[in-house]
């Protein structure tokens, strides 16, 4: 039978390599950057110490065989070259996104087998009758080498497939995010993303490398097992039923600890926010030591109760590998103790060979069940990864991806409309705020103020108008065309009062505007403090009303055929103010932009085609 199953693996090695070699010839699979000389020297010399011992081992046990023998050690000899050759090749030549799960099993299986035929090997040496045999040295040597090749292969994939799934997650995560509908983003438990893209990616990922180590574990684990099930059947019982409870006990007491794990991982949320404040609070924090010192105290708080729960889940995990210890010690006692008077024909060289075996046997055992914590902590953060991208992601999920939004395909001449369009914040809750019914036409040509008090809805307002909030009644439409919320971005340009400037001119074909560019920069007097090269700012370190000039450059670039401002000319000098009011947006109408600017300046309001003014969300 053996020789059939030897015999498909054979099939299977060559079918894959003539995969591999199709895959390379359409260019599917292509070669790695060149490697370091150093490096590529030594995997050749590895390979060539390897392959001339197993060489040397199968030609010695061929001397040694039947006919029939023979071809089960020639099947071996061709598989173990066929292997080479697929290793090889999909070692120099990556696929892009692999994930080599068969590969790395099978070169798990094989160090795993490496790592347990060593202590068979020394086994059957130690406790011949006629002293230590020597002559088993080579297939000791051969344990060796299958367990750190079949190690170093595997861990060189591993680190490339690991570090390529925290890449897709993180970009995955990223992407999530930069669909996301606004309202989840703003509603938002700060310092979420962070932990996400950051602290769970790498959880799963640091995870995925010890899956290597608990696969050669449990090969090595399983080779013991049928080894001394061979040697005696009632003993690999017992120690087979004392890894099970064992195993269980741990399971037992680990999903216990879980709830504390999670708990754990809410507070990390916490302490990316206070890691926030700390970062943006700064200033108020080192001016005011009374507010740095309750701050501190706050944050220790968090730090504290985190680390008190991590120490409640551990301890609850310590107790258990100290009777996971003692059952280890517990059956071999029994082993040398109770076996030769329970099983009195049980030869006394059995019993050593057994609890040697099951010595080397508990290092592997104890380190899978103390991986169990990693694994139930992986899981949470895997869970985590997927909640959030669910949160984000919502029922309304947007249409468009930003890869199609950054194409822009506005018209020239709009019509914006909101027809009896409602927005309401908290719906369900007590306080709750809502602007509208509004129904409005904002069109190409004019310029419309939109006044009111502190709280009576205009950046709200802004908002629904420029799609960042979806109506929760009525409807937003554009040329009568139906709008989604996201989908009013690509004609808009904005600027709100908590405007992020970039250092970069995202979305802007900058080769094409250069001179444009250089002409603003001398209008709004920033030439003297900020370049533009390749489309990068010299720098963003400016005054608040200096970034919010940059800021409309950036408008001005944009180009598009709705422009809104809110409170722009707050942070400006009254030369600036006189400018934007009297110069820039009367020029901005008359080249046919639809102009919406939020603003206090009543000075200025006779300038405006329309002014709506909000009271408690309503046009007044
Ligand atoms: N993200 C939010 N979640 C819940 N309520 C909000 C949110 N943003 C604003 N509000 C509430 O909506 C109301 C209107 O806020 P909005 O920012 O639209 O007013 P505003 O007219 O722009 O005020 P200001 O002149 O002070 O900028 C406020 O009473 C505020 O409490």
């Amino acid at each position: 039978m053996w020789i059939w199953i030897i015999g498909l693996g054979l099939l299977w090695n060559a079918a894959s390599i003539a995969w591999v070699l199709l895959g390379i010839r359409k260019g599917r699979w292509q070669p790695k950057d060149a490697d370091k000389g150093r490096g590529r020297w030594s995997r050749v010399l590895f390979a060539a110490v390897f392959y001339g011992w197993l060489g040397y081992c199968l030609y010695d046990l061929w001397r040694g065989s039947s006919d029939f023998e023979r071809i089960a050690i020639a099947e071996i000899s061709a598989l173990f070259l066929l292997s080479g050759v697929y290793l090889a090749l999909t070692g120099y030549f990556p696929k892009p996104n692999e994930r080599p799960f068969v590969t790395m099993l099978l070169l798990g299986i094989s160090s795993g087998i490496g790592n347990a035929s060593m202590i068979f090997v020394v086994n059957a040496a130690i406790w011949d009758t006629e002293g230590i045999k020597v002559s088993l040295l080579p297939y000791f040597v051969l344990g060796m080498l299958l367990f750190v090749y079949g190690q170093k292969l595997l861990r060189s994939r591993l680190i490339r497939m690991t570090n390529g799934i925290v890449y897709d997650k993180r970009m995955e995560i990223l992407t999530t995010v930069l669909n996301a509908p606004y309202e989840n983003m703003e509603a938002m438990e700060r310092g979420k993303i962070e932990t996400c893209l950051n602290n769970d990616t790498e959880t799963v990922s640091s995870f995925a490398n010890k899956m290597v180590s608990i696969g050669t574990w449990s090969v090595t684990i399983t080779a013991g097992f049928v080894y001394l099930a061979l040697i005696n059947l009632a003993g690999f019982l017992l120690s087979l039923g004392v890894v099970i409870a064992a195993s269980g006990a741990f399971y037992a007491i680990i999903r216990s600890a879980n709830q504390l794990w999670e708990q754990t991982r809410d507070i990390q949320n916490v302490f990316f926010k206070f890691i926030h404040d700390l970062i943006y609070g700064f200033k108020e924090l080192f001016l005011h030591r009374n507010k740095a010192r309750d701050f501190r105290e706050d944050m220790a708080g968090s730090c504290a109760t985190y680390r008190d729960k991590r120490m409640e889940a551990e301890s609850k995990i310590a107790n258990v590998v100290v009777i996971g210890d003692l059952l280890f010690a517990a059956v071999i006692g029994t082993v040398v103790f109770a076996f030769p008077s329970l099983f009195p024909e049980m030869r006394q060289e059995a019993l050593r060979s057994f609890v040697f075996v099951f010595l080397y046997m508990a290092g592997p055992l104890t380190s899978i069940l103390n991986s169990l914590p990693e694994l139930f902590q992986a899981r949470i953060s895997w869970k985590r990864i997927r909640s959030f991208s669910e949160e984000l992601s919502g029922i309304r999920r947007r249409e468009s991806t930003y890869e199609l939004t950054t194409e822009t395909s506005e018209a020239d001449e709009v019509t914006l409309r909101l027809e009896e369009a409602v927005y309401e914040y908290g719906r369900n809750e007590d306080r709750s705020f809502a602007v509208g019914p509004i129904d409005y036409e904002f069109r190409s040509g004019e310029l419309t103020f939109i006044v009111g008090g502190n709280g009576s809805g205009k950046s709200t307002l802004a908002k629904l108008i420029t799609g960042l909030y979806e109506p929760n009644e009525g409807s937003v439409t554009l040329n009568g065309v139906r709008m989604n919320a996201g989908d009013i971005g690509v004609h808009v340009s904005t600027i709100f009062s908590d405007a992020y400037l970039f250092d970069r001119l995202y979305g802007i074909d900058f080769e094409a505007k250069e001179r444009e560019a250089q002409h603003y920069l001398q209008l709004l007097k920033l030439e003297d403090k900020v370049s533009i090269q390749d489309g990068r700012f010299s720098t963003t370190k400016l005054s608040t009303g200096q970034r919010k000039r940059l800021a409309l450059l950036v408008s001005y670039l944009d180009d598009k055929p709705i422009c809104l401002f809110d409170e722009w000319a707050a942070d400006q000098d009254p030369e600036y103010r006189e400018f934007f009011y009297a110069s820039l947006l009367p020029d901005l109408r008359s080249q046919g932009k639809c102009v919406i600017v939020i603003t206090h300046d009543d000075r200025y309001f006779g300038l405006a085609d329309q002014v709506i003014k909000l009271e408690m969300g309503k046009i007044a």
